[in-house]
């Protein structure tokens, strides 16, 4: 069985003082549910998080991290801070990084080796820009951002890999991609996965899907087959909304 996970981005939003109010809010309000839940708060906020959240079920994870294990990278954060504060997981490869940061799919591949060799899990984000979908390239763009980042890991490594298919054109944009699109997408990942590997890593990994996830839309793209679960935004940055979403899954 794959694991189910409900994650928060939060994105560059929330100060402490918010932080701590929403995850009292969500500890108070969490529901019995099958599915990890997690939310990645901005970096100066990551180890007060780990705090608010220690008798609840919540993982706080982290946005990002740089590929090296210390040195002169100003303003950059390491894996071992990472673990050091207790986190475990981290989001590498948002297609936010890769659009304003210049992030490459070579610099993603060695975050990623990174994070692996520390033992953190990576939930990595890709997905296409509209106009790769207008011109029906999208399955092509996913395929080579698939092959360049992660193609390069052992079988085994995969067991700490989540995936997170975001098409750019549904961030924060309020249109989401159709079930049917994202699980279209979903079972394309699944079949590149296992054409590269083998269909039981292609089977145990968790796909989820972002871009524009609301409580209003969450069921029936979450009912899809080869959707795992849901890497959300905006909608991750009030109580009631993240909660009526995980009760979604
Ligand atoms: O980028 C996202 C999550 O990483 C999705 O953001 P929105 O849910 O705001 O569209």
């Amino acid at each position: 069985m794959r694991a189910k996970i409900v994650a928060g981005n939060w994105k560059m939003n929330k100060t402490l003082t918010e932080t701590n109010a929403l995850l009292a809010e969500l500890s108070g309000k969490l529901p019995d549910t099958d599915a990890e839940v997690m939310v990645a708060p901005t970096y100066v906020n990551l180890a007060a998080a780990v705090e608010d959240v220690k008798s609840s079920t919540i993982q706080v994870i982290a946005q990002n991290m740089h590929f090296a294990d210390n040195g002169a990278y100003t303003g950059e954060i390491s894996a071992d801070m990472l673990l050091d504060i207790g986190i475990n997981t981290v989001i590498i490869g948002h297609s936010e990084r890769r659009a304003y940061f210049g992030e490459t799919d070579e610099i993603l591949a060695k975050k990623v080796i990174k994070a692996l060799e520390k033992n953190l899990r990576v939930v990595f984000c890709f997905g296409e820009e509209l106009e790769d979908r207008k011109s029906d390239n999208h399955f092509n763009i996913v395929a080579s951002q698939l092959k360049n980042a992660l193609f390069n890991l052992k079988p085994e490594a995969w067991s700490n890999i989540v995936l997170a298919y975001e098409p750019v054109w549904a961030i924060g944009t309020g249109e989401t991609a159709s079930p049917e699109q994202a699980q279209e997408m979903h079972a394309f990942i699944r079949k590149t996965i296992a054409d590269e590997y083998t269909t039981e890593i292609a089977e145990a990994v968790s796909i989820l899907y972002g871009g524009s996830v609301k409580p209003a839309n969450a069921r029936e793209i979450f009912s899809k087959a080869d959707v795992d679960g849901g890497l959300i935004g905006g909608a991750a940055l009030k109580a009631d909304d993240f909660i009526a979403i995980i009760d979604a899954i």
